[in-house]
């Protein structure tokens, strides 16, 4: 039977089955017309997020930075002071063509158009491949409140794998979008290393920093009632760098670790946000900060994002870079799996930074 609002009203519909298990996730759920947000989405008072004492006043906001010029010194020094101080900026003129950011932006609404019974395909439960997952939330069986976001997360191994697992909708963008962000990803981590005297990415830091990739593509559904609940909640990446592309809704806050206030993220047309991710932070030994960041829901709007998370590969052991330690510092990360690393992050609910004392010596 079609689920309906008189269902979820007389508490006939199992909501965990419905968005988790049916794979209807939280678009399905909102697109019931709900009028209340059901109770496994309220999250604490703490968590929520309120403008007037959150939101930071003076609207102290991330760098815009212009790629254009990337071999400028200007350039370098505003991406290593904004990775030390923010551990997020945004980029334009990066050399990604807007064609393939608008391509894989039209790509995730068409997945997300798909019935059901086409995304559960990709679920946890049938999905041929741990490599490709659709899913919703971050981690429902740890959480004690539900995330309002819907994903699909694929791990890139190959184009061949990708052609024989990746979802055909979305497939081809969501490569396109991987591969042309390559050279810009790679002259930002040789910006980032000659930051930390480290002159040259040989094959194997190179493998390290950049090895393995993973793109997630998000949706946030209109929610019912977004003051009560979370898009995302508060968390840093695990990974090297995130590139994170970013529709024109809005909804991205990032922690000032000065004030602990947040500060919105605006949409930029054409531009890319990047933030630098634990293993980043621990191999530079702290110098650049994988800052906590969170998204709101929304009760107007429809919102896609599509993060590339840039990462080691799963079995590099990572820590503070010899260039860093080397002259005398103290550590303040010890060695650890990545994949061990990653495991850690997600069999937990978001818990801010809570990720990386995993690492800490
Ligand atoms: C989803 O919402 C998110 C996601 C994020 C992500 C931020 C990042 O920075 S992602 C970059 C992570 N780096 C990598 O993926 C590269 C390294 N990968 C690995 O080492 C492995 O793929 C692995 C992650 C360790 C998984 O290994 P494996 O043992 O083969 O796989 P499983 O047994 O299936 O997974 C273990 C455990 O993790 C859960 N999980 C796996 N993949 C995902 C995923 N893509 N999204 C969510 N959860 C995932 C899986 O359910 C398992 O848990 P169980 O409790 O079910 O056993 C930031 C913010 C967000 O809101
Ligand atoms: O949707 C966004 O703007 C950010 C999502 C995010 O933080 C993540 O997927 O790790
Ligand atoms: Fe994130």
């Amino acid at each position: 039977m079609a689920p309906s609002m008189s269902m979820i009203q007389s508490n006939q519909l199992n909501i965990l089955d419905f968005v988790v298990n049916k794979c209807h996730g939280v678009k399905g759920l909102s697109e019931l017309g709900l009028k209340a947000l059901p109770d496994q989405y309220i999250q604490p008072p703490q968590e929520r997020f309120d403008r007037t004492t959150n939101e930071e006043p003076n609207k102290d906001s991330i760098p815009v930075i212009n790629m254009s010029n990337w071999d400028d010194p200007d350039v370098a020094k505003a991406i290593c002071d904004a990775a030390c101080k923010w551990g997020f900026f945004q980029i334009v003129n990066h050399g990604v063509p807007i064609r393939v950011l608008e391509d894989v932006k039209d790509a995730t609404h068409k997945f997300y158009a798909l019935p059901a019974e086409e995304k559960q395909k990709y679920s946890k439960e049938w999905s041929v491949s741990n490599n490709v997952r659709c899913g919703t939330s971050f981690s429902p069986g740890a959480e004690k409140a539900l995330e309002w976001k819907d994903y699909l997360s694929l791990f890139f191994v190959s184009d061949d794998e990708a052609a024989s697992l990746w979802p055909p909708v979305c497939r081809n963008q969501a490569l396109e979008y991987i591969k042309s962000s390559e050279p810009i990803v790679k002259k930002l981590l040789e910006i980032l290393m000659k930051g930390l005297n480290v002159k040259e990415i040989d094959e194997t830091k190179e493998a390290t920093l950049m090895g393995s990739k993973r793109i997630n593509l998000n949706y946030y559904p209109k929610c019912p009632t977004p003051e009560l609940t979370v898009g995302v909640g508060r968390h840093s990446d695990v990974s090297t760098l995130t590139i994170l592309l970013q529709d024109d809704i809005g909804g991205l806050y990032v922690r000032n670790t000065e004030t602990m206030k947040w500060v919105h993220v605006p949409p930029v047309a054409g531009s890319l946000v990047i933030n630098v991710g634990d293993a980043l932070q621990i191999m530079s030994n702290g110098k650049y900060k994988s800052i906590e960041h969170r998204v709101i829901a929304n009760g107007t709007n429809n919102r896609i994002s599509v993060p590339i998370f840039v990462n080691p590969r799963p079995s590099d052991v990572i820590g503070p870079l010899p260039e860093v330690v080397g002259s005398g510092e103290k550590p303040l990360y010890k060695n650890v799996l990545y994949s061990d690393y990653v495991r850690h992050f997600f069999k937990k609910a978001h818990d801010g930074k809570g990720t990386v004392e995993f690492a800490m010596i």
